[in-house]
């Protein structure tokens, strides 16, 4: 089985008069330090799917499994989400944010201030730990956002449209750093976006869906050429345009 397993997932939204469907019968296998990207037109439930994997609430139907093991309280916690808002605590420095999630988990005190700094270098910030959240630039704050989300130690990572609240050079900059920091930790990561080329750039596999109710259209393999590149330099690759083609076309043509 693979690391991360979605099986025949199918869900319904249900309101008092009607009922939804928003998605049906997904499934998908993700390996171990894998990163995959979804993709698709507005609305066919990317987000929806991504609530489902954090556990945020259930499917209508199906499982998810995590290393072998159905998705419940017991391993949640192996999931972290990044979200396009930082939601980071505007009255607690950059350090106590960054490790609000260990004390959730009432991890040891002690170890907090070693973990911030730790992660504050690893995504370039090393000197902002004192500072509050207002003092800091968007880019800065997604930044930390990472920080946090990995302070946690999550095995999988799910990014709901992270950098599409940014300037342009400043998500580029974030793009490379994320794939860094993810490959240098080895995470199992799914990006939600609706910028083709971020998920080219980024990813290993891009799944296109098609919307009302969402199942997977179509999965395009990055060529490994391309995928162990830096997001940067795969936008500069011969190949890219072509494969932005493909999909570009293919998405098209879900109208
Ligand atoms: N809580 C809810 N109750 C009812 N319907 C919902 C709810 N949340 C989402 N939906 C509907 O489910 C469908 C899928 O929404 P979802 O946000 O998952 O799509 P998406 O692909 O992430 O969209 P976008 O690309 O625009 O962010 C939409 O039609 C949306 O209106």
């Amino acid at each position: 089985m693979e690391f991360l397993q979605l099986e025949n997932i199918h869900h319904s939204y249900f309101s008092s008069t009607q009922a939804k469907e928003v998605l049906r019968d997904i499934s998908l296998a993700i390996h171990e330090g894998e990163f995959v990207s979804f993709i698709g037109p507005s609305g066919c439930g990317k987000t929806t799917l991504l609530s489902i994997i954090a556990g945020l609430f259930p499917a209508t139907e199906g499982n998810v499994y995590i290393d072998g093991e159905k998705l419940s309280a017991n391993n949640q916690s192996s999931i972290g989400y990044m979200l396009q808002q930082d939601y980071l605590f505007p009255w607690k420095t950059i350090e106590e944010n960054v490790t609000i999630g260990l004390k959730i988990m009432e991890k040891s005190h002690k170890t907090h201030k070693v973990t911030a700094n730790a992660l504050l270098q690893e995504v370039g910030l090393p000197h902002v730990g004192n500072n509050y959240p207002r003092e800091l630039s968007g880019g800065m704050r997604q930044r930390v956002a990472l920080a946090r989300t990995l302070a946690v130690n999550p095995k999988i990572l799910l990014l709901d449209e992270p950098f599409s609240a940014l300037d342009y050079q400043s998500k580029l900059k974030l793009e490379d750093l994320v794939v860094e920091t993810l490959k240098t930790y080895k995470k199992t990561a799914i990006l939600v976006t609706h910028d083709i080329g971020e998920a080219i750039a980024m990813s290993e596999r891009v799944v296109l869906f098609s919307a009302n109710p969402g199942t997977v259209h179509k999965v395009f393999e990055i060529p490994k050429a391309l995928s162990e590149l830096s997001p940067f330099d795969v936008r500069q690759h011969p190949a890219y345009a072509d494969i932005f083609q493909t999909i570009w076309k293919e998405l098209e043509s879900l109208g």
